[in-house]
């Protein structure tokens, strides 16, 4: 692991920047030796001058041991920016070249907020979602397109090297928490994509005699999220399923804007990729009225992965104390970043 982190940082569109300021702040004040390069990707840069992230930009960024992320993407309705032109051209191009296989979505219910459950119990666990295959892959096409008969396809794709890879590092991650397993899917109708899922599943359980597992039909598991959600310890799942079960994860622990992601590539051929679950949240932006909570946290799960621990346990802990002394005044989003980038000054 590296001594000096080489950082780049992509703030982003909408509320990114405003989060992303707040982030580098108490990145800087955990005195890790850290060189930030910034770049201007995101839907803003794209309007201004035409370029996404060409073949020299995605070098560069290689050449960092990591990247922090904002948030991208523009206003939906901006016919500029029509057809995820962004969140493909930009966000999903950095997870597959930098081969993210592994998007680590963590959840906790800290014992201090407000759960929009009454009684959700000690709730932690990780989603593990596949971050390279699925529905996001661009596999599918539409003809007769605009007229009444237009026919739509969005190819899932699931490979048996990117399932199995995915589904080992779910099981080791068990077996260094408490031991479970639950694979989710649609099985029962997806069944040629599901079958395979099973089929690796069931195969790598058997390598991992430690761990138990079951399984949920991805509609099942929305009940339980918000039933039962400390039944969960590790979730592995599809890039669709994924994406979408962790934004309901985030809604039962206290909102989106304390969920945070890592995009691992875990070979280390890549550099990895740390960002908050939410996205540029338009409504907001500009206001000073985001959570940098999410991406406070996602520098720690930077921190831990760079070989950083003690630091990143001082971030969250700063994280922690500062949600146990929210009361009803509220503060900017600067406001949240001085007082955790405080405490995390002077527990160093
Ligand atoms: N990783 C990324 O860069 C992502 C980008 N997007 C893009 O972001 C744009 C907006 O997408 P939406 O579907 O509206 O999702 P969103 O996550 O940006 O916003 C959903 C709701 O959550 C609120 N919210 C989000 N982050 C918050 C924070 N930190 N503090 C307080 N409230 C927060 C927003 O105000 C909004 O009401 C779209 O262009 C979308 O494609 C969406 C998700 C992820
Ligand atoms: C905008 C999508 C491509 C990303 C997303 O919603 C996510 O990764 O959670
Ligand atoms: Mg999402």
């Amino acid at each position: 692991m590296p001594s000096s982190l080489n950082l780049a940082v992509i703030p982003g569109d909408g509320i990114g920047p405003e989060v992303i300021a707040e982030a580098v702040k108490v990145l800087k004040a955990t005195g890790v030796d850290a060189t930030v390069t910034e770049y201007p990707f995101g839907a803003t840069h794209y309007l201004a001058t035409g370029s996404i992230l060409d073949q020299s930009e995605l070098d560069a960024l290689a050449q960092h041991d990591a990247i922090l992320l904002g948030a991208v993407g523009g206003d939906p309705q901006d016919p500029r920016l029509k057809g995820g032109i962004i969140e493909r051209g930009l966000l999903l191009k950095l997870r597959f070249a930098f081969d993210h296989y592994v998007n680590l979505r963590p959840t906790r219910i800290y014992p201090s907020v407000t759960s929009p459950l009454s009684n959700p119990g000690e709730v932690d666990f990780v989603v593990v979602r596949e971050g390279t295959e699925g529905p996001y892959v661009g596999n599918g096409g539409s003809i007769r397109t605009g007229t009444p008969h237009e026919i739509a396809n969005e190819v899932s794709v699931n490979t048996a090297f990117g399932v199995e890879r995915v589904v080992k590092f779910a099981f080791e991650q068990a077996e260094q928490r408490r031991g479970k397993v639950t694979f989710v899917h649609k099985t029962n109708v997806l069944t040629y994509a599901g079958g395979l899922w099973q089929r690796i599943v069931q195969a790598e359980a058997a390598n991992h005699p430690s761990v138990d597992w079951d399984y949920l039909h991805v509609d099942a598991a929305t009940i339980f999220l918000v039933t039962n959600p400390a039944r969960f310890d590790v979730i592995v799942t599809d890039n669709l399923f994924g994406d979408i079960l962790t934004d309901l994860a985030a809604a039962i622990s206290g909102g989106i804007g304390l969920a945070a992601s890592g995009n691992i590539n875990p070979d280390g051929t890549f550099p990895s990729m740390f960002e908050p679950v939410h996205g540029s949240a338009p409504d907001i932006a500009g206001k000073q009225l985001a959570d940098p909570t999410a991406a406070i946290l996602s520098v720690a799960l930077m921190l831990a992965q760079q070989g950083h621990p003690d630091a990143a346990a001082r971030v969250s802990a700063a994280v922690e104390a500062d949600l146990a002394s929210r009361g009803d005044a509220k503060r900017s989003t600067a406001e949240v970043g001085d007082a955790i980038a405080a405490a995390v000054a002077s527990a160093g």
